[in-house]
């Protein structure tokens, strides 16, 4: 049984459950976060954009950079497809590998949000524990869960890379919406839906624009007030 238990758990729980590394320590520098902010004039944060195979993520992803950038504000995209090949090439689609994946790609977004950028990230991150994981690694506010609310009818007729009708035919296991369960947040802090109320496709642009709004209602797209550094 307890070997059971070990298979079972989650490579997230079970790095989360690790025992701290010893004789290690935390080396600091002389540039503090605040202080990179400031030069940026951004606050560093996570846009953790979660949906689908199809549902737009990386398209609303550098959306969202593009019209960032025109407003002089740096970004960086760590899109799923990207990172798995190089940081997890090694990386399949088992329940553990995508942990793995999640994890990896959650710390380097810390890292990358440390150093003052809006690190915004596109993986299908299709379990709720491992997004409350990365969520858990950031400050409060600094994790932004954007839910691509597009129904599979939708990003199954898109299918542009054909993995929807390779994974129908069974030639896929385990694929995402089909065998394996895609787990919707209970608390995003924003939901992108596919269509308006006129049942019309809503647009990228349109998109990354409420998700601008919501970062500037934050006040994560100015710096910090430097007045007491
Ligand atoms: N089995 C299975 N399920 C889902 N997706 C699959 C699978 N096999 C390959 N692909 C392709 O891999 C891309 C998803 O990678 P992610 O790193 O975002 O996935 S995950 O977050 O680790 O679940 C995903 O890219 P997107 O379509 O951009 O989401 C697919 O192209
Ligand atoms: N808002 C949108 N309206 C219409 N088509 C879209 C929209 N967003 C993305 N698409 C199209 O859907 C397909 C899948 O988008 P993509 O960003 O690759 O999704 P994901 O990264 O979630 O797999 C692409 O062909 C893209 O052009």
């Amino acid at each position: 049984m307890v070997g059971n238990v070990v298979i079972a758990r989650s490579m997230t729980v079970a790095k989360a459950m690790a025992p701290a590394p010893t004789n290690l320590s935390w080396h600091h520098g002389f540039v503090e976060r605040k202080e990179r902010q400031g030069l940026l004039n951004q606050k560093g944060c996570v846009v953790w954009i979660t949906g689908l195979s199809g549902s737009g993520k990386s398209t609303v992803a550098c959306a969202i950079d593009h019209a960032l950038a025109r407003m002089g504000k740096l970004c960086y995209v760590l899109d799923g497809d990207n990172v798995r090949h190089g940081l997890c090439n090694d990386l399949g689609f088992s329940v553990e590998d995508r942990e793995e994946n999640i994890r990896r790609v959650g710390e380097v977004a810390k890292l990358f949000a440390d150093a003052g950028l809006v690190t915004l990230v596109s993986c299908i991150s299709p379990y709720k524990r491992n997004r409350e994981f990365v969520r858990g690694l950031l400050d409060k506010g600094e994790f932004v869960e954007v839910y691509m609310k597009v129904p599979i009818s939708i990003c199954e007729k898109r299918d542009c890379k054909g993995l929807y009708k390779l994974a129908r035919a069974g030639k896929i296991k385990g694929f995402t919406g089909i065998d394996d369960p895609y787990e919707v947040s209970d608390r995003p802090e924003v939901t992108l839906e596919a269509t308006n109320a006129a049942g019309e496709l809503i647009t990228p642009d349109c998109m990354a624009e409420t998700v601008i709004d919501y970062l500037l209602g934050r006040g994560l797209l100015n710096g910090p007030c430097l007045s007491n550094m």
